[in-house]
């Protein structure tokens, strides 16, 4: 699908989606749980989808009235009847979160599984687990283009690699609660995406599971079961960045239904914009409103000929980047340097190269290292142009908002793709006035 934006200022009031990283989480919990969970406000994006049909096949009943979702939980645990079940054929689609989260889970409830995606899921790096899982004598191989999984994850050490992705991490968290005895995560790196697992280990606490930090990483105790519970999933950050963005290039956005004491990590975008935008400043230090410290607190530091230079170490919430880049592309006479990104290298698709590449064509100056981003400000973009969305949701929003600020029009193809995070993406984008066919 191809939509075209005919540029102009966006204005209204906003509530972004519910957040995917919490529903996955959410969801996963329940349905290994005991008894009926009740969760409100699903939105059922493609990704969610993926993990709802996963849970379903791993054996729990799930059921959607409207917006809420009723899990009956499978009740996992070491004498569990389903570990006698034939492999679960688990399909992912494009979901990294749904794949890596329930690698260790699948193997835990139901002693492996046949897992499948498609567009570049399949080709996103897992080799932290197969290390690890190799070490503990679980075999894993690719069978026509699916990966199987079969064998015992026996509880103990688990050393991992932390700057891969987190997800391993919490696919792990989920798991090792269930084993027949204790564990440890060792995490053999830097740890990158940590707030992502600190949102893992805030929804397990909701389910009565206990992860305590170590030395080396967490602690997990063994035999411990999900508790049924009702829960609400929050607005995401991830999404609202768009929109933040959006007004922090000229549009009149208001954003509702946030939740500033939120877990996800992404919601340090209101400092990173505060950044950008210099304001306010504290001796040439940004003051960070959510009480957030080094490596995320970007530097700001003023340069010749009256430009400004923000540098921004995203390694901390590499889902920023798309939104963040849409704003330097538009921020003046500021310019932006994201930098430890090269993770975006392994998501829907290759972000670094498709944000630079998106971006130029409108009209952007960017610069691409191997792990950094460069964005030098412009007060407007030159549009006119298609752009091809990569099959990436992140690049499809990104050049819908930096499309606000073009002098002509813009059409994005595969815009489809929102779906896989945002399903109502492009709706919510007309009903704030832009002009879209
Ligand atoms: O745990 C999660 O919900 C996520 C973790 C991050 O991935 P990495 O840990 O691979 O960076 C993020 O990019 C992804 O969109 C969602
Ligand atoms: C990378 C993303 O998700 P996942 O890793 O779950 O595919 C994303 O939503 O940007």
């Amino acid at each position: 699908m191809n939509v075209t934006i005919t540029p102009r200022r966006l204005a209204g009031s906003i509530t972004p989606p519910p957040s995917k990283s919490q529903a996955h989480r959410l969801i996963i919990a329940a349905a290994l749980g005991e008894g009926e969970s009740l969760l409100h406000n699903v939105a059922c994006s493609q990704d969610i989808a993926a993990t709802i049909r996963c849970m379903a096949e791993l054996g729990a009943g799930l059921e959607r009235q409207g917006d809420t979702l009723r899990i009956t939980g499978m009740r996992a645990g070491p004498r569990s009847p389903l570990r006698r079940l034939a492999a679960p054929r688990l399909d992912c689609g494009e979901s990294g979160s749904t794949l890596r989260f329930l690698m260790p889970v699948a193997l835990a409830v139901r002693g492996g599984g046949r897992f499948t995606g498609r567009g570049r899921l399949m080709e996103r790096p897992q080799e932290p687990y197969f290390e690890l899982f190799r070490e503990k004598g679980i075999s894993c191989e690719y069978q026509d283009g699916a990966l199987v999984l079969s064998g015992r994850l026996a509880p103990g050490v688990c050393r991992l690699r932390g700057d891969v992705s987190s997800q391993f991490i919490t696919g792990l968290l989920y798991a090792l609660p269930l084993l027949d005895g204790d564990s440890e995560i060792v995490i053999t790196t830097a740890l990158e995406s940590r707030d992502y697992v600190a949102l893992t280990v805030d929804v397990l606490k909701r389910f009565g599971i206990e992860a305590t930090p170590s030395a080396r990483g967490w602690r997990v105790p063994g035999g411990q079961a999900y508790r049924a519970c009702e829960r609400t999933v929050e607005a995401d950050w991830s999404q609202a960045a768009f929109w933040y963005a959006a007004s922090g290039i000229g549009s009149d956005v208001e954003v509702t239904g946030m939740d500033l004491d939120s877990a996800q990590g992404d919601k340090m975008v209101l400092d990173w914009g505060r950044m950008l935008r210099g304001e306010p400043l504290n001796g040439g230090e940004c003051v960070p409103i959510l009480g957030r410290t080094a490596p995320e607190t970007p530097v700001r530091t003023e340069q010749a000929g009256g430009r400004s230079r923000v540098e921004i170490d995203v390694s901390c919430a590499p889902d920023l980047v798309p939104p963040m880049a849409a704003w330097g592309a538009l921020a003046g006479n500021t310019d932006l340097c994201l930098k430890n990104a090269a993770r975006l290298r392994m998501k829907e698709s290759d972000r670094l190269s498709a944000v630079t590449e998106v971006l130029t064509a409108l009209g952007a100056r960017v610069t691409e290292t191997a792990d950094s981003l460069t964005i030098f400000g412009r007060e407007e973009l030159s549009g006119g142009v298609t752009v091809d969305s990569h099959n990436d949701h992140r690049i499809a929003m990104m050049a819908a908002i930096a499309a606000t600020r073009c002098r002509r029009s813009v059409t994005i193809a595969g815009a489809e793709c929102v779906a896989k995070s945002y399903p109502d993406f492009w709706k919510d984008y007309k009903s704030l006035g832009g002009d879209i066919t």
